[in-house]
């Protein structure tokens, strides 16, 4: 009863209609409240007559405004969504992939140049009497400037902002002009920039709240980096997490782990962007001063719920700086160069490929072939809108190149064309384009006054009501940086908790699952003092380069996507010119450390080791190898590398002005911590700083050690009575044929390591891989990845004790 009383005047005949529905239950209070009520009528309208008057006439404008605005903004989603209609339309007329050529300028005027072009064809004069045309979309003449790119592109741009996924690449030659039309210089925007502004323009322009993304990685050698993280060069360097991959059950594809930030201008973006391109792989060439050596990759992902006009809800663009094709025999490259050159020209013929496939709508579509291929898969093809920019150059010494250029876009073009159109087709379509164009722009004007009139609307309400009409934000807006972990770590319950150890993830997948691990090491609890800085070493995964050796080994040609170094120490984030995995193929180290008796026998050992083989070797999934090592700590030996050091060992060089201190590794851990169950800061409280005298300055003390070292489980190999021993798992991507599974260094493999202990392997190939694995198990000693490496002493206990 005392709510109704409280409520305001005009609720009363409602509050006595009610109370008379309720005969029954009259009482002398009721009674008495309605008195009450009768009261507060007559003294609050005796009170505010005039007041009351205001507030009716502004909540009746209030009401009147709110009504406008939801008619407004019902037309402008109904014109945006015929917009999106006629968008597509025109478009489709277009074509839903569409080929442009831009034509290089001469550097010199006297060159001699072969290649001539008008607006839609590009002619190539072979001999005197022989020509070969080529017909594109658009074709870019020498003289056109990066406005007339950008005006075929933008069309494309609006129908990002409609919810429909788009490609734009640049593809040709080196030198040929791909990063300029892309990236532009200052003066001369390309692209990108400009898609930005024109995105971030039509979103203000937009009567919905959109969440827009960035991401920027790069295709390096057939791998995978992410150009917004700061790739270590050291040993000591941070370990950015794999990007991984992933197609969700809608067919999106998605990367795991790779760093995606919100965005809320395009002066952000142009942040990000130059963040990213002081990344990325480039290097002088025959062809190119600064010849980039990989794709570059930018993702714009835009989120808008509640847009019934959009096509979907979460969709991307993906703007693509391929790198250039080229013949190797011309450009001369040797060594890296040449590899890298291979390993581009694999991935342009695999995006060639599927283009052609879509373009034929073949059932199959090759994305599996390439990285490239794969990250595009959504962006590419159905209703997807792919924008190819071939660059050509006129040189005459570019010709053979210039033709290899026509002809992969020809495959590309040929796809939704089928066959050349006739000249009347070709002017109907014109025609039809030009209409639709003119009906877009009538509606882009009229909405752009709705927009306004909306926008005014707005501000009244505002004025008078004090809050503004609402629209509803995605959840996204509120998330800052959003790195897409397939699991997110649980901090308070790891999985190693709850599971049996034979069911732990190893360490490789923990730290795939873990993407954020990269961040929550860095910002933890515990991980403040310089001592505590080994704390941040995860050493759980390290690629191995194998070059050509390893490539024969394995059958299969699809390769590891892991990448990476060996350890990680928050202090060290440091932004070092980037050095990373060269090689097509990697394999994925797990360190596994195993308990063993100081005085190990070697029947033992070897039946030991066996046994966890054999089992490993089960796993069919993991491809596991069990590698065994006999670890020996010397005080005497400096972290050097000794005069005949192989070449093999150059990263481990690297780690050579990092060492302040050279420690023993047995100082700082113990065998039994390396199995033992305790977390990171336990252990490391067991091991003060050696030095108490010294600043706890946060840099890092490398142990200085040799080591002695054998892999294999047959047992061939001599072991010295006093060595600790623990055990390697090395996880390889690709199984090694059987007669591989025993491997052992050669003495003069890799100074400084002790031998020989046995020589099975002593040259080719084979030797190859042996001496990159035992760089690489030097680097994991580094690192020493004591942390939860997933398989603890209860696993090998497990094992032997059967
Ligand atoms: N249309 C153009 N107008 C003026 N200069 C151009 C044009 N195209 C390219 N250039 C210039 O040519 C040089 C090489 O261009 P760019 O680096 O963009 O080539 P690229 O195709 O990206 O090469 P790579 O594949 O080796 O990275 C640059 O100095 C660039 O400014």
């Amino acid at each position: 009863m005392e709510r109704t009383m409280s409520r305001p005047v005009g609720n009363l005949p409602e509050t006595i209609h009610s109370l008379i529905g309720l005969k029954y239950h009259f009482t002398s209070s009721w009674v008495k409240s309605v008195c009450d009520i009768s009261k507060n009528v007559s003294s609050s309208s005796e009170i505010s007559s005039t007041s009351k008057e205001e507030d009716e006439s502004a909540f009746v404008e209030v009401q009147s405004i709110r009504d406008q605005l939801s008619r407004l903004t019902v037309q402008v989603n109904d014109q945006n969504k015929r917009r999106r209609e006629i968008l597509n339309e025109f478009l489709d007329l277009k074509g839903n992939i569409r080929v442009f050529c831009r034509v290089k300028p001469l550097d010199s005027k006297n060159s001699r140049a072969p290649v001539s072009s008008d607006t839609r064809n590009v002619i190539i004069k072979l001999t005197e009497s022989k020509r070969k045309t080529y017909n594109f979309d658009r074709v870019f003449q020498p003289d056109s400037s990066q406005d007339d790119v950008f005006l075929e592109i933008e069309p494309v741009i609006k129908s990002v902002i409609d919810g429909y996924n788009a490609c734009i690449f640049a593809y040709g030659q080196t030198g040929t002009g791909k990063t300029f039309t892309m990236e532009g210089l200052p003066e001369s925007p390309g692209i990108v920039p400009r898609a930005i502004k024109a995105l971030f323009k039509q979103v203000e322009q937009s009567n919905h709240k959109f969440v827009i993304k960035f991401s920027m990685l790069e295709i390096y050698m057939g791998n995978l980096r992410d150009l917004l993280v700061s790739q270590g060069t050291k040993p000591i360097s941070p370990i950015p997490p794999s990007l991984l991959i992933h197609t969700d059950p809608k067919g999106e594809i998605d990367i795991e782990n790779l760093v995606t930030l919100k965005v809320t201008d395009s002066d952000e973006v142009f942040k990000l962007y130059k963040l990213g391109c002081r990344s990325r792989a480039t290097a002088f060439t025959n062809s190119n001063s600064a010849s980039s050596r990989s794709h570059c990759m930018i993702r714009v992902s835009i989120t808008c719920a509640g847009a019934p006009e959009r096509l979907r809800e979460r969709n991307k663009i993906w703007l693509v700086d391929l790198g250039g094709s080229e013949r190797v025999l011309k450009t001369k490259a040797t060594g890296r160069r040449f590899d890298e050159g291979k390993a581009i020209n694999l991935s342009l013929s695999a995006l060639g490929d599927v283009i052609n496939s879509l373009q034929r709508k073949n059932a199959h579509i090759p994305y599996r072939n390439s990285k490239l291929t794969q990250v595009l898969k959504d962006s590419l093809g159905q209703d997807s809108k792919t924008l190819m920019l071939v660059h050509i150059s006129r040189k005459e010494d570019d010709l053979c190149e210039t033709i290899c250029s026509l002809n992969f876009a020809t495959r590309a073009k040929n796809i939704h064309l089928g066959q050349d159109e006739s000249k009347e087709e070709r002017e109907r379509k014109e025609t039809v384009m030009r209409c639709l164009q003119n009906m877009m722009e009538t509606i882009e004007k009229e909405r752009e006054t709705k927009l306004k009139e909306i926008r005014h609307l707005n501000e009244t309400l505002e004025k008078l009501s004090g809050k503004p009409h609402v629209i509803e934000e995605v959840d996204e807006i509120r998330e800052e940086i959003q790195v897409t972990p397939k699991l997110k770590r649980n901090k308070s319950r790891r999985a190693s908790d709850v599971f049996s150890s034979f069911m732990r993830p190893t360490a490789s997948s923990n730290r795939r699952l873990s993407g954020a691990d990269f961040r929550s090491v860095s910002n933890g609890p515990g991980f403040k003092s310089r001592r505590n800085s080994m704390a941040h070493f995860r050493s759980e995964s390290v690629c191995i380069r194998m070059k050509d050796g390893f490539d024969s080994l394995c059958d299969s040609s699809e390769r590891s996507i892991s990448k990476s170094t060996c350890a990680i120490s928050h202090n060290r984030a440091d932004n070092a010119a980037t050095v990373y995995s060269q090689e097509i193929s990697e394999c994925d180290i797990k360190l596994v450390v195993c308990e063993h008796n100081t005085n190990v026998n070697q029947k033992e050992g070897g039946t030991e080791f066996s046994r966890i083989n054999s089992w490993l070797h089960s796993q069919s999934e993991n491809r596991s190898y069990l590698l065994d090592k006999k670890l020996r700590v010397s005080r005497n030996i400096s972290w050097e590398r000794s005069s005949n050091g192989s070449k093999t060992l150059e990263d481990i060089e690297e780690s050579k002005t990092e060492i302040k201190h050279p420690l023993l590794l047995k100082d700082q851990f113990e065998p039994e911590c390396l199995c033992s169950a305790e977390t990171e800061d336990q252990i490391l409280s067991k091991y003060p700083n050696p030095n108490p005298n010294e600043e706890d300055n946060g840099s890092l003390h490398l142990p200085s050690f040799r080591y002695d070292a054998w892999f294999g489980v047959d047992g061939s190999a001599a072991r010295k009575k006093d060595s600790q021993a623990s055990g390697l798992l090395l996880e390889l991507k690709q199984p090694l044929p059987n007669y591989q599974r025993g491997l052992e260094f050669k003495e003069d493999v890799a100074p400084p390591f002790l031998g020989p202990q046995g020589i099975l392997v002593q040259t080719g190939r084979d030797y190859t891989f042996v001496q990159k694995l035992e760089a690489l198990s030097l680097r994991i000693l580094l690192g020493l990845g004591f942390i939860d490496v997933g398989y603890g002493s209860n696993f090998f206990n497990g094992l032997t004790q059967q």
